[in-house]
């Protein structure tokens, strides 16, 4: 039987095609399990470099190109063009293998040979002898990572990261991740580790019929090419893949991430951390589906969670796109944190609670500190409150009196801590009295609850932004599962923690040690938008969760991009004039409004952004809202969390708004405090622009943030 693999560069070619193409192309491989290669009319290229590399027909017009042995009835879909180009593009290429993971790598030989040229001529240049990018590694290092002698020739010659970025599309895909990884400063062992960990042992796994086998050698190799060709089993799997020809994450998963989705049982808590954009979600996602394909499991065994509605929907609508099998998919439940709260409350607790928010509390707390007389800012009362009292579940005076305060930065003296005492007990016994509840009670009294249960609610339980959840919440979501293999799957990444919510899991009885996994590679923004992005956290420490420090060590891009752009404006009227014209020089060059998404600090900036979109005749739509709606996206960064556009404005980020004052508390009153609500606006900025896929512009007027400083001071 025929196997076909999928190159990843395959499928947004496809995506391209006119639909009767694309019916063509089906019709062409739809069959494919039951063809040989006589059965497809492969034809041969005149002059061609690799003569495994071969055409075939979809119509009069358009070519597909493949390769194919002749021995073995394998083959590998690398693109689809039109007639003449296929050939060109299919005579110059050359298959080999990579020397580490065996993997396959399709290169551009004549390209590849001129852009060396280049360099070379570049370097005799007497001005350009010039220190290289890769002099700290050996040749000897090189070839244990899989470089191999012409790539080694090439890259021997560049001076700076951006030179390689700029061979990227020429570079086979395992050098490069190597070479990236080098140039993004790790050592080569590191690198190394990372390759063995990836590609080594190379599995082969066993055909299922013994047909293939390890003596077609094509489909061995492709096996070996995780990340990039998608080996596909059947007509069925084939017309799934190419119903979703936009979603690579579905099908091309790198394998590092891969080698977490489908990891063996894990003996307890596992978590996946690593920068934004680095496919966190997607594996959380392709994890639930692995733990789904189980038989034994009953409906919704499996909750998908994460911290509010707009992202739960989000993640339910790419389970969807992920799983075409009913039954699996009705495995796993997806739905927000808070609604799983409610749902665990005691029938004997009374109606469905009301919830207190923020400003409401601020409002009780200043009217209780008054009462008795105590000079300290509400928004203290209510940290402190959040984070020792509710975090901790400290019901009595004398527990609050021995409390572990770590990560608050003003000392309490015991009589002070017990006055506070007193306005704490009062408070809640308000709320108690009126049927209110904050979200963290209301995780907390259902965590109460499930723990008496001997019947779990669920086998399994994955959560996703994992860094923003209060210690209440966690101790829920530990009690809706049984301690034990793969009780939880975790995902999330502390430099984008925008609430003020911190959490040991540790403490809170999750080990995570020794099933810890970072992902490195970032596949939505480009390199520039990321370097930009990252240069905002500079100086920044965050902590891993779990009584460590996180670092973006190796962290990168996998594409190029614009540079993001900066503008600052007289007033608000002329930045949002400058909005308006950036916008429309975006949908001018064809870009949907809907992949267009503006973020500011403050809602209202957002509402005014949109009214001068509306005044321009530029159609807009609330950010979380309704994703079949058309129009710009606009809303505040906070909504922008877990969310991606093609292009990304955040307006208003000046002096007076980011930092917001009123988010950060005064370092007089408790100077960690102030240091940690610093972290979560610069958090907040930084989530923002990352979440633009090709371009990325910041606005103000007036003075710029502070925070801009280190981009600015950059050019
Ligand atoms: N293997 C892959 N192939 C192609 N695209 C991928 C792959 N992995 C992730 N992506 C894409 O990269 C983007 C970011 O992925 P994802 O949202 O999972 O990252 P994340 O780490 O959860 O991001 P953040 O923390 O910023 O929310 C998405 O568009 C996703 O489809």
């Amino acid at each position: 039987m025929a196997t076909l693999g999928l190159h990843r560069d395959f499928l947004p070619q496809y995506a391209k095609l006119d639909k009767s193409v694309r019916d063509r192309v089906d019709k062409v491989f739809g069959k494919f399990d039951a063809h040989t290669h006589a059965g497809l009319h492969l034809e041969k290229i005149t002059g061609a470099k690799d003569s495994k590399i071969r055409t075939i027909r979809i119509t009069d017009f358009w070519r597909g190109v493949v390769v194919a042995h002749d021995s073995g009835s394998s083959y590998l879909l690398l693109n689809v063009l039109p007639h003449d180009k296929a050939i060109e593009w299919a005579r110059n290429r050359r298959v080999t293998e990579n020397k580490l993971s065996g993997g396959i790598e399709v290169r551009n030989d004549v390209a590849l040979a001129t852009a060396t040229q280049n360099f070379r001529r570049l370097d005799s240049a007497p001005a350009e002898a010039s220190a290289k990018l890769f002099d700290h590694v050996s040749d000897a290092d090189l070839s244990r990572l899989g470089i191999d002698d012409d790539i080694r020739t090439m890259c021997r010659l560049l001076r700076s990261a951006d030179e390689l970025d700029a061979l990227g599309n020429l570079i086979p895909e395992t050098q490069y991740d190597a070479l990236a990884g080098l140039a993004a400063g790790l050592t080569p062992e590191a690198v190394w580790q990372e390759l063995a960990q990836h590609h080594l042992p190379a599995e082969e796994p066993e055909s299922s019929t013994g047909e293939t086998g390890d003596t077609d050698e094509l489909a061995a190799a492709m096996k070996r090419s995780q990340g990039y060709i998608a080996v596909v089993n059947d007509s069925e799997e084939l017309a799934d893949i190419l119903e979703w020809p936009f979603d690579l994450w579905r099908v091309f998963l790198h394998p590092a991430q891969r080698r977490i989705a489908e990891h063996a049982p894990y003996s307890g808590p596992a978590r996946i951390t690593g920068g934004a954009g680095t496919g966190k979600t997607v594996v959380a996602l392709h994890r639930a589906h692995h733990l789904a394909r189980n038989p034994d499991l009953p409906e919704n065994a499996i909750l998908l969670t994460t911290f509010t509605k707009n992202l739960a929907e989000e993640l339910a609508r790419n389970l969807d796109v992920l799983i075409a099998d009913p039954v699996v998919r009705s495995r796993i439940e997806v739905v927000n944190v808070d609604v799983i709260a409610r749902r665990h409350i005691p029938q004997g607790s009374g109606k469905i609670p009301a919830i207190i928010d923020r400003t409401d509390r601020l409002v009780r707390w200043r009217r209780l500190l008054r009462k008795h007389e105590l000079d300290l800012p509400e928004s203290f009362l209510d940290q402190e409150w959040r984070q020792v009292v509710l975090a901790q579940e400290i019901t009595t005076a004398e527990q609050y009196r021995a409390a572990d305060r770590r990560g608050r930065g003003k000392a309490l003296p015991p009589t002070l801590k017990d006055a506070l005492w007193e306005v704490f007990a009062e408070f809640t016994a308000q709320l108690r009295e009126e049927g209110y509840w904050t979200f963290e009670e209301v995780a907390d009294t259902a965590a109460h609850a499930l723990r008496e249960h001997t019947d779990k609610p669920y086998r399994h339980v994955v959560v996703d932004e994992a860094q923003d959840l209060h210690p209440s919440r966690w101790r829920m979501l530990r009690a809706l599962v049984e301690h034990g293999t793969d009780d939880l799957f975790i995902a999330g990444d502390t430099h984008q923690r925008i609430y003020d919510n911190r959490a040991s899991l540790r403490s809170l009885g999750i080990h995570v040690a020794g099933r810890s996994s970072k992902l490195r590679i970032n596949y939505r923004t480009s390199r520039e938008i990321l370097v930009w992005s990252t240069a905002l956290l500079l100086g920044e420490r965050a902590d891993d969760m779990d009584g460590g420090e996180e670092d973006l060590a190796g962290y990168r891009s996998s594409f190029r991009g614009e540079i993001p752009a900066t503008a600052a404006f007289d007033d608000k009227t002329a930045e949002i004039a400058g909005i308006v014209d950036r916008v429309r020089g975006w949908l001018a060059t064809g870009i949907p409004a809907e992949t267009i998404g503006i973020a500011a600090r403050t809602s209202q900036f957002g509402k005014d952004v949109a009214a001068g979109l509306e005044a321009a005749g530029i159609g807009t739509a609330q950010l979380g809202g309704d994703a079949g709606q058309d129009g710009v996206r606009i809303g505040t960064m906070h909504k922008m969390k877990g969310l991606e556009f093609r292009c990304v404005l955040v307006a208003d980020v000046g002096e007076r708004t980011v930092p917001m004052p009123s988010a950060v508390t005064d370092e007089a009153v408790d100077a960690q405090q102030h240091q940690q609500d610093l972290q979560a606006e610069r958090n907040l900025l930084f989530v923002a622009c990352t979440r633009a896929r090709d371009s990325l512009c910041v606005t103000w007027h007036g003075r710029p943030s502070e925070f801009l400083q280190p981009v600015l001071d950059a050019g």
